[in-house]
């Protein structure tokens, strides 16, 4: 049983690599929820109102695919659980969630911990990192095109943004739950040149291949 989770800012490439993983290693892929998630709209409106019950969705969305991830085979996640508590902490910091509400979460947080160290497979067995700066980070949000992500629409994100790319570097640098490899977002355009997503996907196979797992 091998478990990959990617792990990246907002518009890395972390769902499109999840789709070729899954592909090229014919492992199953779990997607988090975006476009069927009710509060992300509201979130990006009126950050202050809905940042807690964000966080609260993602963590339970995310905990059922996890329960399912780590239960079967061959999988892929297309983002980690360990980057819920970056989101929110931040989020904290810019002060759109208050005490109590840090508390409960950083609790409920824990607690889904616990009972992720009784399962069969208790970490991933691989972290994909996908790094982007933010010039890249913007030109893929523009390219998907979900409006409330657009600095466009709205010009706070452009510091949401940069903070954000700010709490994934040492993320990265301490994350320690599993191996880790990083992938360069800027450098391979796996989405589009054939070349390059044949590269990346021969830097995780020679990852897994040293660790055993192909
Ligand atoms: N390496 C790449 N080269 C070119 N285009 C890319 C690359 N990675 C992603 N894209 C494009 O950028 C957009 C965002 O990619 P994707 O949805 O995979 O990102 P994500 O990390 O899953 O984002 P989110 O965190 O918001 O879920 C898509 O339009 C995708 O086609
Ligand atoms: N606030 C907040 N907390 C999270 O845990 C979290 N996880 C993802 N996201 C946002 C980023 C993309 O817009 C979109 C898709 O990743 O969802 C989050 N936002």
């Amino acid at each position: 049983m091998t478990v990959l989770v990617l792990s990246g800012a907002i518009g890395a490439g972390k769902s499109s690599l999840t789709g070729m993983i899954a592909k090229e290693l014919g492992t199953k892929a779990f997607y988090e929820s975006v476009d069927d998630n009710p509060v992300l709209p509201l979130f990006y409106a009126d950050p202050s109102k809905y940042a807690f019950l964000l966080q609260i969705y993602f963590l339970n969305t995310r905990f059922h695919s996890i329960k399912a991830a780590l239960q079967d085979d061959n999988n892929v996640l297309d983002r980690s659980i360990y980057e819920d508590a970056l989101f929110f902490q931040m989020n904290a910091d810019m002060g759109r969630a208050n005490q109590t509400e840090v508390a409960i979460y950083k609790d409920l947080l824990g607690n889904m911990m616990e009972e992720l160290k009784g399962m069969p497979k208790k970490n991933p067995d691989l972290l994909v990192h996908i790094d982007v700066s933010y010039d890249t980070m913007i030109k893929r949000i523009t390219k998907r095109g979900r409006s409330y992500e657009q600095i466009q629409t709205d010009p706070s994100l452009v510091d949401y943004y940069h903070r954000l790319l700010d709490y994934y570097d040492p993320w990265y640098k301490n994350y320690q739950y599993s191996p880790k490899i990083r992938i360069d977002g800027d450098r391979y355009d796996f989405v589009e040149n054939p070349k390059d997503r044949e590269i990346v996907m021969g830097q995780i196979k020679d990852k897994l291949h040293e660790m055993g797992k192909i």
